[in-house]
């Protein structure tokens, strides 16, 4: 049997937290009809960090308690949140990218850096003045709700900065689709207690990655290549709206296909859905067509998926035959 573990060498610093007033605002992003998304003020740019550094240079702090060359893990944070104040850009990912860069800049001995920062997301809130209600400049409500994040690990190798991993991510939209579900046609044998369902309440949890062709257009400082998270759940729920499910399998695909004939820029987007769907309580209501569910007893079912610009080529060119054969 072959081991193909990574050995670990490597330190860091968790949960830095950096809130940034009056970034530059992020303007000028591709437009789609699935949303309302036009730009993020960023009147507040709230980040919580992660920084991995790894590098041969830090064996012997590990074998021989040779602290002379640890970047103590407190200084990483201070560079960090210094940086947001000299940071110029409009995003997540440039900041990491720009964070990152300077650390490489300014520490011989890290061979390389990873960066992962959540977007603490703080909406606007309304305010009235003469009459008028608007977008307060100044309130903001703290929302806990689904988080964009990204993450980028670059390398150094001889010659420049390899930027090895690139991601953009939208974690835990929970979306609930009241009906138009079907889960049906699976194996049926000995183990099989699931009734098929032509018409279920869909409950999932998603996160969901996506990947730049070209790890620059990430970055938002070309805006009309920047995707963002807003968009990405818009077009989810948009699609989860507009599709009879078959299943979760079928519906992430669906959504991924979409993704990335909207945003060509972009090379896979990859999904981990999670299956909350609730128990049925009350079927029969008089006079209604309601019902009364519960939250599902553990365990819950997940699903995995990378959909790529293949599948979706594959995916538009069978819509567009069916479409001519109409
Ligand atoms: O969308 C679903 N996919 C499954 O694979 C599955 N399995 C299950 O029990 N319910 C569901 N729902």
């Amino acid at each position: 049997m072959s081991k193909n573990h990574h050995k670990a060498l490597a330190y860091g610093k968790g949960s830095v937290l950096a809130y940034r007033t009056y970034l530059s605002s992020l303007t000028g992003v591709k437009e789609i009809s699935e949303s309302s998304f036009q730009g993020r003020s960023n009147i507040l740019f709230a980040a919580n960090v992660e920084v991995t550094v790894a590098g041969e240079a830090f064996r012997s702090s590990f074998s021989e308690g040779d602290n002379s060359l640890v970047v103590a893990t407190d200084s990483m944070k201070n560079f960090i949140q210094r940086h947001l104040g000299t940071f110029e850009g409009t995003t997540m990912e440039g900041f990491l990218d720009y964070t990152a860069r300077t650390f490489l800049d300014k520490y011989d001995q890290i061979s390389s850096v990873e960066l992962k920062g959540d977007l603490l997301s703080f909406e606007q809130m309304d305010r009235t003045k003469a009459e008028e209600r608007s977008a307060s400049q100044l309130v903001f409500k703290q929302s806990n709700n689904e988080q964009s994040q990204a993450t980028i690990q670059i390398q150094r190798t001889d010659s420049e900065y390899e930027v090895t991993k690139q991601q953009s991510s939208l974690k835990d939209l929970q979306l609930i689709k009241v009906q138009g579900n079907s889960f049906s046609g699976f194996v049926r044998d000995e183990y099989t207690t699931l009734p098929e369902d032509s018409n279920r309440p869909l409950f999932i949890y998603l996160n969901i990655h996506w990947t730049y062709e070209h790890d620059h257009e990430a970055l938002g400082d070309q805006p009309l290549k920047y995707v963002a998270a807003e968009q990405i759940r818009d077009l989810a729920a948009s699609i989860f709206d507009q599709t009879e499910t078959k299943s979760i399998q079928h519906l992430i695909y669906v959504i991924g296909c979409k993704v990335l004939t909207t945003f060509p820029q972009l090379l896979h987007v990859t999904f981990e859905s999670q299956n909350h769907t609730w128990d049925l309580i009350v079927d029969d209501i008089p006079n209604s067509e309601g019902k009364v569910y519960t939250e599902p007893r553990p365990p819950y079912g997940f699903q995995l998926f990378t959909v790529t610009r293949e599948d979706a080529a594959r995916e538009q060119a069978k819509q567009q035959s069916a479409e001519s054969a109409q």
